[in-house]
C-alpha cells in the first residue's frame, strides 16, 4: 500500500503534469511539483488538518496558486472522455446537475487505478460529518428544534437524491459498494464540499452573502479542482454592514430576484461581495486562480473564504464548526404576529454570535410591541432602526429575554452540563478498557449511556479492551460537533440576556435622571 507520502507526491507530480501552479507569475515550472514556489502542503491541527501553507511570506493580493480549465473535474469534462458515461447520463435529464456530477465521481471511483484522477482520487477525505451524515441520535443531540429539522430535512434530501439517481447508478454498473447510500453520502458530501465553495446565491428576494458553489459559469454543480480543494476556511467577517444595518435594507423586499441576478452577474455592483471569496475562474487565464486574501508569513495556513456562514450552515455544508464565527447567528422562536406585523425577512430577525440582538429583530419587536392602533405613526422611525420609547425599548428588552430564558429552560441540558459532557466525549475515545469507562461513566451517567446503547459499543470477546467500530468512532466525532454547536447556543442566548439587561439597566437609569432633572428645574 502506497503511504500517504507517496500519494501526496503523485497528486503534486500529476497536477504539475497539468500545469497547476503556485508560481506567482502563473507560469507552469516544468518542476516535479505543483506546490513549492508560495505553498506547500501541511498539518494544522486546530485549524481544518490537511491544508496548505506558505513556504514563503507572501503579500495581499498575490496570486497564489492556478488551476488550469483542464485539471478540473467538472461533468462536461467527464461526459466528453467518455461516451458510456455521456450515453447514460444523457438519458436520465430530470436529474440536478449535482446528482449528475456525483454519479460521475463514483463511476470514476469505480475505475480505480485506471481512472485518469487516480492521483487526485486517492487523497480525498474518506468520510465527512455534514449533517446529511447525522443519525437519529446525533440529530437530537442539537438539541434545538430548527438544527434538528435542518438535519433531518438533510439525511431526508440526500435519501431522497440517491434514490432518485439510482437507477443510473445501475445502468452504469456500479459497483454493489458504489451503489450504496453511504457510498452516496461520501460522493454527494465530496461534491457539496469541494464543489461547494464561492459562488453568491439568491434566496428569494434577498441577496445571500452567503456562498453556495465554487462557481463555474458553464455548470451549476460547479466543479472540482484539485490541489485549489485543499484550502482551508477562514470566516470572512462579519456580512457587510449595507445587509444587515442600513435601514435601506428594507427596500430590498421590493428587489425582484431578476433584479438580483441582473446586479450580481454584473459582479461590479458591491466590491464587499468580491472581497468575500479569494478565488474565481478567470476566463482570459483559462484556469481556476487564487488570490491572497491577505499578507502570510512562511509558515502560516493559507485560508480561504468559501463565504459567509453561519456555524449550522458550516455543518451542514462542509461538517466543521468554527469556535469563534463572526457570521454565526441563532433563531429563537417568534409569535407569527412579529412576522405579519412588519416586512422583515423571517431570515433577518436572529440574535447575533455576540449576543445582539438583529437590526430587523429589534425593528419588528418594537412595531409588534406598539399598541396596533399606533403601529401606522411610528412604522417610518422602527424601519429606520430608532427607538420608539423608552416603555417601549424595555418592554422590547424584556420580551427577547425572556423568551431567551424560556428557550434555555427548555432545553434537557444547561450549558455546565454540555461543558462537562465534552470533556466526557474526549475521555471516552481515550479509555480503552471497561474498566475506565465506568470510571468516566461514572461522573457522567445520561447521554453517555445513550450513545453507548445506540452504537452497541461492545466489550472485547475477552471481556478486555473496549472495541470501537469505525463508525462508531464517525459518531462520537459528529456527537461532539452537535454538542459544540448547541453549547454556542447557549452561550449566545445567555449573552443576549445579559445585554437586554445592561440596555433595561441603562435606560431605566437615564430615565430617572432626566426625571430628577425636570423636577429640580421646576
Ligand atoms: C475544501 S476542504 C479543505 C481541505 C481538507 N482539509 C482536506 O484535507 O482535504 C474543506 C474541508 O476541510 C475541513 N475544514 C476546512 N476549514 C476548516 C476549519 N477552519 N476548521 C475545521 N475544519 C476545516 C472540513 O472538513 C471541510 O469539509
Amino acid at each position: 500500500m502506497e503511504t500517504e507520502e507517496k500519494k501526496l507526491e503523485n497528486l503534486l507530480k500529476w497536477a504539475a503534469h497539468l500545469g497547476i501552479t503556485d508560481s506567482s507569475n502563473g507560469v507552469p515550472s516544468h518542476s516535479h511539483s505543483s506546490l513549492g514556489h508560495s505553498l506547500t502542503i501541511s498539518h494544522f491541527p486546530l485549524a481544518g488538518g490537511r491544508g496548505l501553507g506558505a513556504v514563503r511570506g507572501i503579500r495581499e493580493g498575490e496570486l497564489i496558486l492556478k488551476v488550469p480549465k483542464s485539471a478540473l473535474f467538472t461533468t462536461r469534462s467527464l461526459l466528453n472522455k467518455d461516451h458510456n458515461l455521456s450515453h447514460a447520463v444523457n438519458s436520465h435529464p430530470s436529474l440536478s446537475s449535482a446528482q449528475i456530477l456525483t454519479v460521475c465521481l463514483l463511476y470514476e471511483v469505480g475505475k480505480g487505478k485506471n481512472s485518469w484522477w487516480h492521483p487526485y482520487l486517492m487523497l480525498l477525505p474518506r468520510s465527512y460529518d455534514i449533517l446529511a451524515t447525522f443519525g437519529q441520535f446525533e440529530q437530537q443531540a442539537l438539541q434545538v428544534d430548527d438544527a434538528i429539522w435542518a438535519a433531518g430535512k438533510a439525511v431526508l434530501k440526500a435519501e431522497i437524491e440517491w434514490k432518485e439517481a439510482s437507477k443510473l447508478m445501475k445502468q452504469l454498473q456500479l459497483k454493489p459498494q458504489l451503489v450504496s447510500f453511504k457510498a452516496w453520502l461520501w460522493a454527494s458530501g465530496t461534491v457539496r464540499i469541494l464543489s461547494q465553495l464561492m459562488h453568491t446565491k439568491i434566496i428569494g428576494s434577498w441577496i445571500l452573502v452567503s456562498s453556495r458553489t465554487m462557481y463555474i459559469a458553464w455548470d451549476e454543480a460547479g466543479c472540482l479542482c484539485p490541489v485549489g480543494d485543499l484550502f482551508n476556511y477562514a470566516a470572512p467577517g462579519e456580512e457587510p454592514n449595507g445587509l444587515e444595518n442600513v435601514g435601506g435594507m428594507m427596500n430590498a423586499s421590493s428587489l425582484t430576484e431578476g433584479d438580483a441576478e441582473g446586479i450580481l452577474d454584473s459582479e461590479k455592483f458591491n466590491p464587499q461581495l468580491q472581497r468575500l471569496t479569494d478565488g474565481w475562474f478567470e476566463e482570459e487565464a483559462n484556469a481556476y486562480c487564487f488570490y491572497a486574501r491577505q499578507s502570510y508569513e512562511k509558515g502560516e495556513q493559507v485560508l480561504l473564504s468559501y463565504g459567509t456562514y453561519t456555524n449550522l450552515e458550516l455543518l451542514e455544508h462542509y461538517g466543521f464548526l468554527l469556535d469563534e464565527n463572526p457570521n454565526d447567528k441563532f433563531f429563537i422562536p417568534l409569535d407569527t404576529g412579529i412576522y405579519s406585523s412588519g416586512s422583515w425577512p423571517k431570515e433577518s430577525q436572529y440574535i447575533h454570535q455576540n449576543g445582539k440582538p438583529s437590526f430587523a429583530l429589534l425593528s419588528a419587536l418594537r412595531l409588534w410591541l406598539t399598541p396596533a392602533n399606533q403601529r401606522r405613526s411610528v412604522g417610518h422611525l422602527a424601519y429606520s432602526g430608532c427607538q420608539l420609547s423608552v416603555d417601549n425599548e424595555v418592554s422590547v428588552m424584556k420580551w427577547i429575554s425572556k423568551k431567551c430564558h424560556g428557550q434555555l429552560k427548555n432545553l434537557p441540558t444547561s450549558s455546565e452540563e454540555d461543558n462537562l459532557l465534552l470533556s466526557t466525549i474526549d475521555k471516552i475515545q481515550d479509555y480503552k478498557t471497561p474498566m475506565e469507562l465506568k470510571r468516566v461513566l461514572s461522573t457522567f451517567g445520561g447521554e453517555v449511556c445513550t450513545f453507548l446503547e445506540a452504537n452497541g459499543v461492545q466489550r472485547g470477546k475477552n471481556g478486555g479492551e473496549l472495541s470501537f467500530s469505525g463508525k462508531t468512532k464517525l459518531s462520537i466525532e459528529r456527537w461532539k460537533l452537535a454538542v459544540q454547536w448547541r453549547l454556542r447556543y447557549k452561550t449566545t442566548l445567555a449573552d443576549c440576556i445579559s445585554y437586554c439587561s445592561e440596555i433595561i439597566n441603562s435606560l431605566l437609569c437615564k430615565n430617572v435622571s432626566t426625571v430628577r432633572t425636570k423636577q429640580l428645574m421646576r
